[in-house]
């Protein structure tokens, strides 16, 4: 395994919300990034959302070198053979376990056999992905929160056969990212989304059963419980598609407890993915 001060190049796979904020702060905390997607123009859309979150950033002072200098260290790329170069790969696709098993196995032959590789799976079993390798020591779960930018917490997701060194280095890379980490077993959703998850269902419901109005349950849950988002307005924000395949993970593993809101599944199934697709529960610009 690399040490931290071995790591120059982070490569991450996808640069959707998560993989494009991941190769942001990577950036920002001065490592060289190599950030693949299947297509050109989710690349480019990637490299853009980077642009826009830099330029805010900048515009705030909260940047300690300009926006340009941080942006001239991410390269994008849809060649899968251009992470070879990585020391270190995190991994931030769709939630769908073929896939990420698939992309595990591709990074196995492509990188060096010292590089550690993470994935950012919101609830899929590190375990099982780890297995499409011959390296399931050196694979973690490197849960980071959205927008990673702004989210201080990372959670580090210690697999059946994770390497303790591994685990520290992950805490140790997130830490050199700026980022406070906890930890959690292999065990469906971890911590975070094993809780939150039901917390959104039930707020959906609550909506579809006409409890309130979806701005009375969002404000409810905001000023009542004193968190920054109500359960509808965080469903927006994080993908509707996103919260459905991880509700379904965690239905199939932890039972009817999990059960997704139907309305979550209507609005997927309509393409209203939330604040990505310009209309979730809310409508956006
Ligand atoms: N959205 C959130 O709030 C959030 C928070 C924490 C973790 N996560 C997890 O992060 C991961 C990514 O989520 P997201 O919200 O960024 O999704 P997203 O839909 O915004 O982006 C996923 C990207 O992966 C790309 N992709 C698909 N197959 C690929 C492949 N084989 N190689 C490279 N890229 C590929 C897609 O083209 C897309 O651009 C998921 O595992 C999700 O569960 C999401």
């Amino acid at each position: 395994m690399r040490t931290l001060s071995e790591i120059d190049v982070v490569g991450v796979v996808g640069a959707g919300t998560m993989g494009n904020g991941i190769a942001q702060v990577a950036a920002t905390a001065g490592y060289e990034v190599v950030m693949r997607d299947i297509e050109t123009e989710y690349v480019e859309r990637g490299l853009d959302d980077i642009d826009d979150s830099l330029s805010r950033l900048d515009a705030k002072d909260a940047l300690d070198e300009g926006a340009a200098a941080i942006r001239e260290r991410v390269d994008g790329t849809t060649e899968l053979a251009d992470l070879a170069a990585a020391d270190l790969v995190i991994e931030a696709a769709v939630e769908d376990l073929d896939v990420k098993r698939e992309i595990f196995a591709d990074l196995e032959g492509v990188t060096d056999g010292d590089v550690v590789l993470a994935t950012n799976t919101s609830t899929l079993s590190i375990t099982t992905i780890a297995s499409a390798t011959d390296r399931a020591s050196d694979v973690v779960g490197l849960h980071f929160m959205n927008p990673v930018p702004i989210m201080e917490g990372v959670e580090v997701v210690v697999g059946e056969r994770t390497d303790p060194a591994v685990a520290e280095f992950a805490h140790a890379f997130a830490e050199d990212l700026d980022k406070t980490t906890w930890e959690s077993d292999d065990k469906p959703g971890f911590v975070t989304n094993r809780i939150l998850m039901p917390w959104i269902n039930e707020g959906i419901r609550a909506y579809d059963e006409g409890v309130a109005e979806k701005r009375d349950i969002d404000r409810g849950m905001k000023l009542g419980t004193n968190v920054p988002m109500g359960p509808l307005e965080l469903a927006d924000h994080i993908g509707l598609d996103v919260v459905l395949d991880a509700s379904e993970t965690l239905h199939d593993e932890l039972g009817d407890r999990y059960t997704p809101a139907y309305l979550l599944k209507r609005k997927v199934a309509a393409g209203d993915l939330g604040k990505k697709s310009g209309r979730g529960f809310y409508e956006y610009e």
